[in-house]
Parts: structure tokens; sequence; C-alpha cells
């Protein structure tokens, strides 16, 4: 019995589906400019839920860790080759189309100029992010950022 919690999204509460084997592991980026600005793209045409706000970043490939597959797909779909990826949360999606689980990695730095190369619209958001419709699987880590945010500032104060 795995202890990670599952959010299930557009109706899935009687899927009951299970963790093992099933899970598609998904790394996305939490791009943060210098201001603090966070980077989220929409979704592209033809895929599950175009149009809706995400981070960028996709499913790994055979043997490829996060930091690899993110690396590659933000090559892929906006151009830019990323420093360090550090891995931050995660959560587990209950979706009508897929089980995935998302690995939120945090980048501070990378090279070359952002180029939606699959029709993607993009914005550098504050929080919270007035962009939408979020993509559900999207919403908690948003929540999570306002959180740490919230603790800095707090903390900002105090010292
Ligand atoms: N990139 C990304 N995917 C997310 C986020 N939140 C969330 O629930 N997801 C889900 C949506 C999808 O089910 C899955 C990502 O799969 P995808 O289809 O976009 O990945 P991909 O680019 O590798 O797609 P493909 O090559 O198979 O077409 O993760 C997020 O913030 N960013």
């Amino acid at each position: 019995m795995s202890s990670e919690s599952i959010l299930v999204v557009d109706g899935a509460e009687d899927r009951n589906r299970s963790l093992d084997g099933s899970v598609v592991d998904v790394a996305v980026g939490l791009l943060v400019a210098p201001n603090g600005d966070l980077l989220l793209t929409t979704r592209p045409p033809g895929k599950v839920y175009a149009g809706h706000w995400e981070f960028p970043g996709g499913k790994l490939e055979a043997g490829e860790t996060v930091e690899e597959a993110l690396r590659r797909e933000l090559q892929e779909e906006i151009g830019i080759t990323i420093g360090p990826a550090l891995l931050w949360r995660e959560q587990v999606v209950d979706y009508p189309h897929a089980l995935v689980r998302l690995h939120f990695c945090k980048v501070f730095e990378w090279a070359g100029d952002l180029h939606m190369k699959e029709g993607q619209r993009f914005s550098w958001e504050k929080l919270p992010v007035q962009c939408g419709p979020v993509l559900a699987g999207t919403r908690p880590v948003l929540e999570w950022l306002a959180q740490e945010q919230k603790l800095q500032g707090i903390a900002g104060r105090r010292f």
C-alpha cells in the first residue's frame, strides 16, 4: 500500500487504479526568473487538455532520469537548455486518460531564448497566477509555491 496521496481529476473516483506498474512519470520544470516570476505555457493543440496552462515538461523515456527528461523536453518544446534541475515536490494525478506521477523541479539557470516550438502560448507569472484555465494537476504546486513564498515573507520580516 502506497502512502502517496493521489489527486483524482474529472470523475475518476471509481477507477481505483493501482500505483503498481501503470504510473507514467512526468518531469515538470518550475523555471524561476531572477525576479521570482514563473514560466507557464499552454498545452499544445492536439494534446489532451489543449489550451490549459501548465509548467513545461513531459514524460520520461526509457532509461532517463527526471533531470535528463526535463532537459530533453525543454529543448524540444521551448528551445532552451536548462542547468541543474532541483527536484522539489511530487504528485500523483489520476486523470481519465492516464495515471501520472509529476516530478516538479525548480530550475534557476538556462541558456537560449524561449521559442515555443509546438504552438504553445507562454507567460511569466507572479503568484497568484492570472492565466487560466490551469491544468488540475498543476494547481497543487501553485498552492505549495504560494505557501513557500508566504513563509519566506514571514522569515524575511523577522530577520
Ligand atoms: N508538462 C506538464 N504536464 C503536466 C502538468 N500537470 C499535469 O497534470 N501534467 C500531466 C498532463 C499529462 O497527462 C502529463 C504530461 O504528458 P504530455 O502528454 O504533456 O507529455 P509529452 O510532452 O511527453 O507528450 P507526448 O510526447 O506523449 O505527446 O502530465 C504540468 O504542470 N506540466
